[in-house]
């Protein structure tokens, strides 16, 4: 008898009492594998943010890079997420896609039921409007030189009611004020009431990103994305920036999404995902445990690899380097997990 080892046929599967599992399917089987395949839901259909195999390509004097090589990624609504990833490895790329700013080559990408492969010029500056907040890593792009950070956050809301009326009427007047009241309760939300009346140059980088995130609440957004928002600044006042994100979670339910750099912040929340080439490779869930006896907290956090529809999955490269794997692997399928071994045969 031969045995090869490999995909769909393990020799470790065998021997330990898989083979039921390898069985011929019956007709009736295959039946109900389709029908329980078509009543499933589609991808994403619960997700406030969905990317189905999003695909990036630049093309830059005749030479191609593929930024985004069929990403997948599903945010709930509620989520304070950080995205992790090397230098080039798309993080920005997808961040513009999401923003509205661009649009993917392929693939498919949702937020808060609008399709932005789909949207029209108008439906896509309504989106940025109304949709969605960002701040961005520059300080000096979030917020407008010339007006106060009390202005800066009211100016989201003035676009989104219609041009700027000068002197205006009485109705105009209580809609100012009402502006100005909610500008007055972020900033205050935040922790920089008192940056009320001044302009960008009169405060802190710190002080800036966190009117920043005021501005990108101001429309109650569905979800806020930042990109790099700390960093421009020192650790202290980056980790001040990130409480502000929290705050702005916790108490009005803002899904945020932060892609950094920088590993403390990366450790804050409880779900981090990590882009590779483009792609989701891991995701690292945290969570925490009370000690039923002790009553002590403890922060737990499980790393995971991202397995796509077509069943791809990365193996991160400390795993395949320490074993000297590459272009080939063994597979095994076991009761309860898959062997990816080295191959031996190799040389
Ligand atoms: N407008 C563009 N034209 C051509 N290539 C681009 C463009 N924008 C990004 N790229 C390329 O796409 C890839 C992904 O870039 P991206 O900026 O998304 O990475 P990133 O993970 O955000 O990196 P960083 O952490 O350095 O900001 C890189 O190879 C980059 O050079």
């Amino acid at each position: 008898m031969t045995t090869t080892e490999g995909p769909g046929n393990s020799s470790g599967a065998s021997s330990t009492g898989v083979s039921s599992i390898r069985s011929s399917p019956s007709l009736s089987d295959l039946e109900q594998r389709v029908a329980a395949r078509r009543e499933r839901p589609a991808y994403g259909h619960d997700a406030l943010i969905t990317c189905d195999r999003l695909v990036r390509i630049f093309t830059t004097d005749g030479v191609e890079v593929q930024a985004l090589q069929g990403l997948d990624l599903l945010v709930r609504e509620g989520e304070l997420l950080a995205l992790v990833g090397a230098s080039g490895s798309g993080k920005s790329t997808l961040m513009n896609i999401l923003a509205g700013l661009d649009e993917p080559t392929a693939g498919a990408a949702k937020v808060a039921g609008r399709d932005l492969l789909t949207m029209g010029a108008k439906e896509r500056l309504r989106y940025r409007r109304e949709v969605v907040g960002f701040v961005w890593q520059q300080t000096s792009r979030n917020l407008l030189p010339y007006l106060t950070a009390s202005q800066n956050v009211a100016l989201p809301m003035q676009l989104r009611g219609g041009g700027v009326r000068i002197g205006g009427s009485a109705g105009s007047g209580r809609k100012r004020s009402r502006r100005a009241a909610r500008a007055a309760e972020l900033l205050d939300l935040l922790g920089v009431a008192d940056c009320r009346d001044r302009r960008p140059r009169q405060m802190s980088g710190g002080q800036q990103q966190r009117v920043a995130i005021a501005v990108a609440l101001a429309n109650e957004p569905a979800v806020v994305f930042a990109d790099e928002p700390t960093g421009e600044l020192d650790s202290h006042t980056g980790e001040q920036i990130f409480a502000a994100f929290r705050t702005a979670n916790e108490q009005l339910g803002t899904t945020v999404v932060i892609v950094t750099h920088d590993q403390a912040v990366a450790q804050e929340v409880r779900r981090t995902v990590a882009i590779r080439d483009g792609r989701t490779s891991t995701e690292v869930l945290r969570h925490t445990r009370i000690d039923e006896a002790t009553g002590q907290e403890s922060l737990v956090s499980r790393e995971y690899a991202m397995l796509d529809r077509a069943g791809r999955l990365q193996l991160p490269a400390e795993y395949t380097d320490s074993l000297g794997m590459r272009d080939r692997v063994l597979l095994g399928l076991e009761q309860d997990h898959i062997q990816v071994r080295p191959d031996d045969q190799e040389r």
